[in-house]
Formats: structure tokens, C-alpha cells, sequence
């Protein structure tokens, strides 16, 4: 049950604004009983696995929460940071780290990390905004790209706890940052620091998380997302066509998925001649299980076995300054209106009162 009236509004004090930056999910531990709970969690969702359910249900109940839980707990265990899962590590960072650039508003400003799946759950972070007595949200999907699978799954989230509350804050949702100048730069700015650090390959593979191509034809605008970050990010670091390449990483299951596929084209690029790559994954916010384990470890593994001679991977944007500085000028437009900068209000005010002494008004 979420908690009843927030005291803190009960009591008339001023209401703060609340940031959610949402992210996907994790498992608590790199264990097959962990890994259990969240894959079913995560695959029973009809926006990730758009299969009958009656269909679906044998599959998922009878072979995959049967043989991937223990699988896939190696690999979390293999990329397992000290704090914990890196995705919900990095994501804690980031929600901290944004709380101090958006600390100069004109109104407290509170961020809660939360995951789609596993914990720290949509919903507890959004009780725990109401205890607050936080009478506004952002909601910020750390997806620059939407997709059905991600970004509307976790508005349904949200929808399905305001199903469950009295009185609901007011809330805003940030659909998608794909084409953000400021995210595009931070993501320049990554590459461009990675090549002054160790050289650079004569290929940047931008790999982006895979989805049926069915979704596609049905009209998720993801495939279009990625085509268009990928070509505004070789615009920024002014490659030509022969020094990029996107592809499309993470299959799952048997239907076929976007392409080309990250793992193919690693082979190509090494059987074609390329000596060295640089990879990075523009889709994701913060690195995880499917960018330290499935590119970094297996992705490099492949492109060296098929004769490549060196792989770099380039990390996410994680806590860097500048992906930093882009979630925060992201929040900060969404948030215009609901909580600004003492300071800006002013000027603007005396700025208005300016123009109307121009067109002849009095003091
Ligand atoms: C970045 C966007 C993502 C999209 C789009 C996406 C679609 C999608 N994913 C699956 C199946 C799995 N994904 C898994 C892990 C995973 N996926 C994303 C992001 C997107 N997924 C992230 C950030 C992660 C890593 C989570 C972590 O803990 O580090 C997994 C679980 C891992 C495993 O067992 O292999 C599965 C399964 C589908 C079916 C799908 C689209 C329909
Ligand atoms: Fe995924
Ligand atoms: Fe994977």
C-alpha cells in the first residue's frame, strides 16, 4: 500500500520538485536464485516479449527461467563491481551526481534512482517522493533512444502506481534524448578522450541494444533513433562514411532481431582487414552486464579470433562531466517553469519591466 498523505504537504510546507531517473534493472545479487526473480519479472512484461501469452508462458516458465538464470548469473559475476550490479551502481552515482547540478534551482530538488525491474523499484522511489512531500515529478528514462520496450514500460510503471495512489503529484515524462546537442557532444567528447589517451582504430562500431525487427514495421521509432544518433555522432567527430558502422547487439530468442548484428560485424570488419576497433554503445547510459560482458569481454574475444589485431572498447558515459552536464541541461528544460533559478526569475522580471518602461509604461 503506498503510504497516505505525505505529512510534510498535510502541514502546508512548500513542496519540493522530485527527479526519477529510471533505468532498466539488475538483479541483487550474480546469483541463479537473483536472476530467477528478475528475469521473470523482466520477461513477463508484454512491452519487452510482444508474444500470446499463451504462447510465451511455456517458453519462459518451462526452458528460459529453467537454464538462463544460472547462465546469465556467471556472466553478472564476471562484471560484478564491489557496490554491486554496475548498472545499478553507476545509475546511484549519476542520480547523486544530478542532484548537485540541478542543487542551484529555485526550489529543492530531489533525484531517486529507480529500475523498471528489481530494486529499487519505480514504485518505491515514487512512495518514498510522496513521504517527501514532493508534489512534482520528472520522470527522466535514461533511454536516449525510445523504445516501446523501455521507455513506455516504464510510464506504464509509473501509470500503474498512480493507479494505486489518492493524490497524485504532478508529473512530467521525458519521452526520448537521442538527438540532444548536449548528449551528442558528451558522447563526442568520450570518443575524442579515448583516442587521445590510447590512439585510434580505423573503425568506431556504434553498437546499440537489439529489438525485433518486427517492432520496426509496427512503428517503434527505436531503429530510427539509433540510425539517427549514430550519423549525429559521426557528423560531431567528422568521419567519413568508411570509419563508422552501427549494429545491433543482444539477441534474444529465436524471432529475428535489427540488424546488422554487433557480433557479425565484428567478424567482417576482421576478415575484411580492419586491424583495430574502437567500440562504444551509445544507447546506454551507464555500462552493464550487456556492454562489459557482451562487448568488452565476448565482443573482443570474437573480433580478435576472427583475426582483428586490436579491440577497444569505449566506456558509457557513466559519471562523466559532460554526459553529466547533458542529463542536467535535459532535467533543467523539462523542469523550466516548475522550480527556476531565483536569480533568472528576477532578471527576467526586471527585464519585462524594462521593455514595458520602453513602450511607455509607469512605475
Ligand atoms: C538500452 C535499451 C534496451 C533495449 C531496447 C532492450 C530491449 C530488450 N532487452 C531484452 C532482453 C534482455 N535484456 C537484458 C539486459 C539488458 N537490457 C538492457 C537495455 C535494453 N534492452 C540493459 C541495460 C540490460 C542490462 C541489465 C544489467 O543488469 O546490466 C537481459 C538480461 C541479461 C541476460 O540474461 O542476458 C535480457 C534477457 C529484450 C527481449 C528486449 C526487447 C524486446
Ligand atoms: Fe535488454
Ligand atoms: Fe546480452
Amino acid at each position: 500500500m503506498p503510504p497516505p498523505t505525505p505529512l510534510a504537504y498535510r502541514h502546508g510546507q512548500a513542496a519540493s520538485v522530485g527527479v526519477l531517473l529510471a533505468n532498466l534493472g539488475t538483479p541483487d545479487e550474480p546469483t541463479p536464485a537473483a536472476l530467477r526473480r528478475y528475469l521473470a519479472e523482466f520477461l513477463s512484461d508484454r512491452r519487452v516479449v510482444e508474444i500470446p501469452r499463451i504462447l510465451w508462458w511455456p517458453i519462459l516458465h518451462g526452458i528460459i527461467l529453467r537454464t538462463r538464470p544460472a547462465a546469465s548469473a556467471a556472466k553478472y559475476a564476471s562484471v560484478w563491481m564491489p557496490e554491486g550490479s554496475p548498472l545499478a551502481v553507476w545509475t546511484a552515482r549519476q542520480a547523486k551526481l544530478l542532484q548537485g547540478y540541478l542543487g542551484e534551482r529555485g526550489c529543492a530538488v530531489s533525484v531517486r534512482p529507480a529500475m523498471r525491474y528489481g530494486n529499487p523499484s519505480i514504485a518505491s522511489a515514487l512512495d518514498a517522493f510522496q513521504a517527501e512531500g514532493v508534489r512534482r515529478i520528472l520522470v527522466l528514462p535514461a533511454y536516449p533512444q525510445y523504445s516501446g520496450a523501455t521507455t513506455a514500460s516504464t510510464f506504464d510503471a509509473v501509470s500503474a502506481w498512480a493507479g494505486r495512489t489518492r493524490w497524485i503529484p504532478e508529473f512530467r515524462f521525458v519521452h526520448q534524448y537521442h538527438d540532444d546537442v548536449a548528449y551528442i557532444a558528451a558522447l563526442a567528447a568520450n570518443v575524442r578522450a579515448h583516442w587521445e589517451r590510447e590512439g585510434r582504430g580505423e573503425m568506431l562500431l556504434m553498437s546499440f541494444h537489439g529489438m525485433p525487427e518486427r517492432t520496426l514495421t509496427l512503428g517503434d521509432p527505436y531503429h530510427c533513433h539509433c540510425q539517427k544518433t549514430a550519423r549525429l555522432l559521426a557528423e560531431e567527430l567528422r568521419l567519413a562514411p568508411q570509419q563508422w558502422r552501427i549494429s545491433f547487439q543482444s539477441r534474444f530468442g529465436r524471432a529475428k532481431w535489427l540488424g546488422p548484428a554487433t557480433d557479425a560485424s565484428l567478424k567482417e570488419l576482421a576478415a575484411g582487414g580492419t586491424r583495430r576497433v574502437d567500440v562504444i554503445c551509445p544507447g546506454f547510459a551507464a555500462d552493464c552486464l550487456e556492454t562489459l560482458e557482451e562487448i568488452a569481454q565476448e565482443g573482443k574475444e570474437t573480433f580478435l579470433h576472427a583475426g582483428g589485431q586490436a579491440f577497444h572498447y569505449i566506456p558509457c558515459l557513466n559519471a562523466a562531466p559532460a554526459g553529466m552536464a547533458a542529463l542536467a541541461e535535459l532535467a533543467r528544460r523539462h523542469l523550466s517553469g516548475w522550480c527556476d533559478a531565483p536569480s533568472a526569475g528576477a532578471r527576467e522580471l526586471e527585464a519585462s519591466r524594462q521593455r514595458a518602461m520602453a513602450l511607455g509604461a509607469r512605475d
